[in-house]
């Protein structure tokens, strides 16, 4: 994938999140990244800071690609689709990170190319923390298509293979879920500045604390509900806020969000 040539079609917040990501690996190329969208201010500011190729010119993007990026909102997708679809390649790979818009929808939108993939990133790919899903159809594992792609987003954090069929369960639990993280760690600090702590370290404890706690569960592979025992002392402060959290709905309101995200998703499809 670092010798291929990645063109970023819409390049708002998930783009340029990922070719940050990206271009914090040194073996990445920013040459070979070219991005595009109508307007130029932000496109400046990654070019300056980045030293990527940039473009208002989907067309010219595409031509000269090997891996098409679909970065526009779900609803551009169609529209992109028509104006690009006889620019792209039929050999290029193309790879729409758009919710709600499946691969059978994709293979309408591009009737010439073969290898079109789904992929669902995060915002966190921009610190290299990503973690996308890939859905490759019908196409082997082995293929270096996939490969070259597991490897892009692998450059941005973790890229695992995915069945479309858990698409939207995935949307709920990862792509959306930063946001759910965000308002968990905007909540903790409230109730710091509560209790008197300055807003800017407490973002900053809560962050960490969240950042320890997930990489808990990722190291020791233990279940969260040992690793939550764990925390909890016996007449002890946690199990206060614990039992708090428990009157308040907090698991459920977890769970009605994931899957209100899901359900979202599937009435896109
Ligand atoms: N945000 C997230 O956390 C995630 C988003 N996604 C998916 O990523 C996609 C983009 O989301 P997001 O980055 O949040 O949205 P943004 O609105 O931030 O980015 C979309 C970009 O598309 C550009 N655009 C619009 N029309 C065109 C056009 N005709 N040609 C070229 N560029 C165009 C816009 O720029 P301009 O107006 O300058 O052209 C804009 O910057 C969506 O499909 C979403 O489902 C997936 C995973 C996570
Ligand atoms: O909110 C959205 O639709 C996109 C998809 C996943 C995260 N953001």
């Amino acid at each position: 994938m670092l010798d291929k040539k990645i063109a970023f079609i819409g390049c708002g917040n998930m783009a340029s999140a990922i070719i940050k990501g990206l271009c914090k690996n040194p073996k990445v190329d920013p040459q070979n990244i070219i991005a595009s969208r109508r307007t130029v201010d932000q496109l400046e500011s990654l070019k300056n800071e980045y030293g990527i190729d940039i473009t208002t010119n989907n067309s010219f993007a595409c031509e000269v690609a090997d891996i098409v990026v679909l970065c526009v909102k779900p609803h551009m997708i169609e529209r992109i689709a028509q104006e690009l679809k006889d620019k792209i390649h039929p050999e290029s790979t193309i790879v729409s990170i758009a919710a709600g818009v499946s691969l059978l929808t994709l293979h309408e939108y591009f009737p010439n190319q073969h290898y079109i993939f789904r992929a669902m990133p995060n915002t966190p790919a921009q610190v290299q923390e990503g973690m996308t899903a890939l859905c490759i159809g019908n196409h082997n594992q082995e293929d270096s298509r996939v490969k070259d792609i597991l490897e892009l987003f692998s450059n941005c954090g973790k890229c695992e293979i995915l069945d479309e069929s858990l698409f939207s369960a995935f949307i709920g639990v990862s792509g959306s879920s930063p946001a759910y993280f965000y308002m968990m760690i905007e909540a903790i600090a409230d109730g710091a500045v509560l209790e008197g702590m300055p807003r800017d370290i407490a973002y900053k404890f809560a962050a960490q604390a969240m950042l320890g706690s997930a990489k808990m569960i990722l190291e020791t592979q233990e279940h969260p509900g040992r690793l939550k025992d764990n925390v909890c002392s016996p007449k002890g402060t946690t199990i206060e806020a614990v039992s708090v959290l428990e009157k308040n709905g907090f698991r459920n309101a977890i769970i009605q969000a994931v899957v209100a995200a899901a359900e979202k998703n599937k009435s896109m499809e």
